[in-house]
């Protein structure tokens, strides 16, 4: 393989951290720093918390018996529930058993490829409309903050009938406070102590939730247990309806429009964003997706996102180096091995994106920066289980396809109408919930032609 680039990252340390470092201090506010190098060489480590027992599998195989072959012993940590509970309560990211089942299949159907397919015309839209926003000569823009607006506008158009109210900087900056404050909450909700009074991030973080809750508890009960609109929330609402005593169905329609409001725009923003890293910091690869996508654009919008393989393959290594959901959790019910390690009932596996990325044992050079591992024949040869941006196994993202596709149409007008690069300013991954560059990524932009 060519000497590629490695684009930025925590700094390893030399000895392996102990597990309370995960929960106070700089590493807890940041999921992906702390790490040894033999983190990311060992397929499987252990840790304790206070009275919790900590299993962090990097092992394909291990994560395959995790996430899919006995999924029914892992289930969402009581502490995760706790932790989503203020904001998203018992929708389908949190919930189990039943309850899981039962909401899963009420939104599978606006999933479903063709669904998702005419909403790509949508999507073409907002992204247009942004670069035509942009000033037209050279400019430094937060790249960062573009995709998290364009996603936002995308979301809430397609799932929520452009409800102004979900669509204004107020609720992009508590939704940030909110995931900057995740940290703290974590530490509440393993403690059970109201922890998140005590900082300044806690209770910022505290009012972005109340705030976002609020306005889409009142969005929900305007549109009352008959729906309203004839879109995602209205479905929504009308088939809980059907399940469920009216209280509880709006309550978990409110639950639910949290859910995909915060999970169907943030992570595909800082997927977009990464991307535009490391294309910025790598030319060669950047001037090939610009052919590719000037190309495609004269394609029928829903048909785009299969003209970019170049583009695809780049985003792929962009979500493998900068998974943006870069840890989950399950607590397993009854006894289990991983790895050769006993597992009991009551203690918590994590898969970690992070470290499984980039394990030494899985990848060539894991922190370089190397599209053609996804060419098609490289990425054949892949373990299913050793690449998983979107998780796997019954619990896999839902909005996987629409992300995929969503970035890729994005990319395609941003990359055609301008060129990106470095700015000089500082690149810092850091990651509480979602892997995002902390204060933005400021890139320097120009007209492509
Ligand atoms: C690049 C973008 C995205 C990434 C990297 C991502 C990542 C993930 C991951 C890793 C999980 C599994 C978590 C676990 O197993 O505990 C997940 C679940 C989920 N994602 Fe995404 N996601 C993305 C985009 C989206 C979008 C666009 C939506 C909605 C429109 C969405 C909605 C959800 C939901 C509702 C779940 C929970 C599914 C369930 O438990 O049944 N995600 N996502």
């Amino acid at each position: 393989m060519a000497a590629r680039f490695v684009p930025v990252m925590p700094p390893r340390l030399d000895r392996p951290r102990s597990a309370w470092s995960g929960v106070f201090g700089k590493s807890a506010r940041n999921t992906i720093g702390g790490w040894s190098e033999r983190a990311f060489e060992a397929p499987y480590l252990r840790g304790r918390l206070l009275t919790i027992t900590l299993h962090t599998i990097s092992d394909p195989d291990a994560v395959q018996h995790v996430l899919l072959d006995n999924a029914a012993n892992y289930v969402k940590p009581a502490v995760v529930k706790r932790l989503l509970a203020p904001l998203s309560g018992r929708g389908l990211l949190g919930a189990d058993g039943d309850l899981w089942r039962k909401q899963r299949r009420m939104v599978a159907p606006t999933f479903a490829p063709a669904a998702i397919a005419s909403m790509a015309p949508l999507i073409a839209r907002v992204a247009e409309r942004q670069v035509a926003g942009w000033p037209k000569g050279p400019a430094l823009l937060d790249m960062a903050a573009e995709a998290t607006r364009a996603t936002m506008a995308i979301i809430v158009e397609a799932l929520f009938s452009a409800d102004p109210r979900l669509m204004t900087r107020e609720a992009s900056d508590h939704i940030a406070a909110a995931l900057n404050a995740a940290a703290e909450a974590r530490l509440g909700a393993l403690l059970r102590l109201p922890v998140a009074e005590l900082t300044r991030t806690g209770r910022r973080g505290r009012r972005g939730v109340v705030f976002l809750r609020r306005t889409l508890d009142r969005i929900v009960r305007e549109r009352g247990i008959g729906g309203g609109a004839d879109d995602f929330l209205g479905g929504l609402i009308r088939a809980l309806a059907q399940q469920f005593p009216e209280a509880e169905a709006l309550e978990l329609a409110v639950d639910n429009a949290a859910t995909f409001y915060l999970a169907g725009h943030e992570t595909t923003a800082n997927a977009l964003a990464w991307t535009l890293y490391l294309l910025s910091e790598d030319r060669e690869a950047q001037e090939r997706a610009r052919a590719e996508s000037i190309a495609a654009l004269s394609a029928d919008p829903a048909e785009l996102a299969d003209k970019l393989p170049w583009t695809r393959q780049v985003l792929e290594e962009a979500l493998r180096l900068y998974p943006s959901a870069p840890r989950f959790d399950r607590e397993a019910l009854g006894e289990d091995v991983l790895c050769g390690a006993p597992i009991r009932r009551g203690e918590i596996v994590t898969v970690m994106p992070w470290l499984v990325h980039r394990h030494h044992a899985l990848w060539d050079a894991p922190d370089a920066f190397d599209p053609e591992r996804f060419a098609p024949e490289a990425k054949a040869r892949l373990h299913r289980f050793q690449y998983i941006p979107f998780g796997a196994g019954p619990r896999v993202c839902i909005g996987a396809r629409f992300a995929t596709m969503e970035a890729l149409i994005i990319l395609a007008h941003w990359l055609a109408a301008r060129r990106f690069a470095p700015s000089g300013r500082p690149v810092v991954p850091a990651a509480s919930v979602t892997l995002r560059p902390e204060g933005g990524l400021w890139l320097q932009t120009s007209p492509s032609r």
